[in-house]
């Protein structure tokens, strides 16, 4: 067995008490082995933690990574104009290497910034496989479905790969990428193709994954066109399992809530773009407490426009406590416990607490910062003060990703030069 010990740092235990310990990582499992004072000094590999706070590795439960090609590509315009007009033309010119180099750029910000697992809904997405393959890191991936404006064929055919790709990448990396089928939303794919496949994807035990009740504009056709509210719209096409997860659930009204509590269907909640696309503000005090299971996702990098889960950390409190007229609402707590296992579970996974047995996904946050100054509450530094740039190790399945702010598994000069190089020519194409 090859060991690595996390050493001299304060650690965050699940039930958000810190306590100054070690941690044992078998390395050839990715699982933590034990968490403690004095654990032998033996270990193959040792990684220094102290002034510095061991945090489960961030999960980010709704993101398009490769979208990080697109950050800054259209700005300040509501969701429905903005990927009508600006995002899905662009995506139409983006090639696979384009991919490739979005999503080895997102999860090089992700990797910085103490991320350890995303979910991700994109196309082209073998492309993303073999990003996260080198990474290192963690990934639920989805194709994502789009039917409209598509004849029956092509629809048909963009559901179809959905599937097959879900059933294809579903263990890859070394178990490190699970799947989902991924319709776009209730407005972007037409029932028809939701009764055909939905159940195809149950029979496979593939969860789901979609945008839901994210603006206002996307609540009224339903209501208009089939007279029930889009989460029991979803819930009558079989979308409510307790292993999916939807995305945004800003405009819930109190029947969606109890339906999303009944069925054990996650939130993935995203502030940042909430805010930049004025799509409205998620009821999220509201769904803690009727017992939704709520994770945080920062969306892609183009309605964001970064992929830290701190920002988004910060925003989720700030948003949650201004939507409940309530500074007592989205409490820290809640906040870190949204950022780490609250998203973890909503996608399946077992990370997101540092406890024994559970997978070795940690990020190592420095402390010894002005903003971080001085200790009263940790865990109220994670939610509030903390910044992506402040962590100085990432660590995911038991392999050191980033030390000491050095990312070990892609060189990030070529990685940045690719991206750059590759948004330049996107952009020179869509300008012709
Ligand atoms: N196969 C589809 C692609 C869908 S991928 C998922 C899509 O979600 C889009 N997207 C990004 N952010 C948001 C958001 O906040 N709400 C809804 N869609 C978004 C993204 O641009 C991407 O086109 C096609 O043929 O177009
Ligand atoms: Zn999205």
């Amino acid at each position: 067995m090859t060991t690595l010990e996390i050493t001299g740092g304060e650690v965050l235990r699940p039930d958000t008490t810190v306590e100054r310990a070690d941690v044992l990582v078998d390395q050839d499992a990715g699982t933590i082995l034990e968490i403690g004072s004095d654990l032998g000094g033996t270990a193959d590999e040792t990684l220094d933690a102290t002034d510095s706070l061991v945090t489960p590795g961030f999960v980010n439960g709704h993101t398009h990574v490769a979208m990080a090609l697109l950050r800054g590509y259209a700005d300040d315009k509501p969701l429905e104009a903005w990927l009508r007009e600006d995002i899905w033309p662009a995506e139409g010119a983006m090639t696979p290497e384009d991919i490739r180099a979005g999503a080895e750029l997102g999860i090089l910000e992700m990797i910085k910034g103490g991320t350890t697992a995303f979910a991700d809904m994109y196309f082209e997405v073998p492309e993303i496989v073999a990003a996260v393959e080198k990474s290192g890191v963690r990934a639920v991936l989805g194709h994502g479905i789009v039917t409209v404006g598509k004849d029956d064929a092509a629809a048909r055919e963009d559901a179809a790969e959905s599937l097959a790709v879900a059933e294809e990448f579903d263990g890859a990396a070394d178990g490190r990428i699970s799947t989902v089928f991924a319709p776009h939303s209730l407005t972007t794919v037409d029932s028809t193709y939701l009764e055909e496949f939905v159940p195809k994807a149950r029979d496979a035990g593939v969860p789901v994954h979609y945008h839901a009740n994210e603006t206002e504009d996307e609540v009224a056709p339903i209501v208009d066109e089939h007279g029930v509210r889009p989460l029991e719209y979803a819930a009558e096409h079989g979308l409510l399992e307790s292993e999916d997860f939807v995305a945004h659930g800003v405009h819930v009204d109190d029947r969606e809530i109890e339906l999303l509590a009944e069925a054990g269907t996650s939130v993935i909640h995203c502030p940042a773009s909430n805010m930049k696309l004025a799509s409205g503000m998620a009821p999220v005090q509201r769904l803690l407490d009727a017992g939704v299971t709520v994770g945080l996702g920062t969306d892609g990098a183009a309605s964001n426009n970064d992929l830290s889960m701190l920002d988004e950390a910060r925003d989720a409190a700030m948003l949650g406590k201004l939507a409940a007229s309530d500074a007592s609402a989205v409490a820290a707590g809640s906040v870190v416990e949204m950022l780490t296992a609250g998203s973890a579970d909503a996608l399946g996974l077992e990370s997101g607490r540092i406890e024994p047995g559970a997978p070795a996904d940690f990020a190592v946050i420095d402390l010894e910062k002005p903003h971080l100054v001085p200790a009263h509450d940790l865990v109220s530094h994670l939610a509030y003060a903390a910044q992506a740039g402040d962590v100085r190790h990432t660590i995911c399945d038991g392999a050191v990703l980033m030390s000491d702010r050095e990312v070990l598994t892609i060189d990030e000069p070529r990685v940045i030069e690719r991206a750059r190089e590759r948004a330049a020519a996107l952009s020179d194409r869509l300008e012709e």
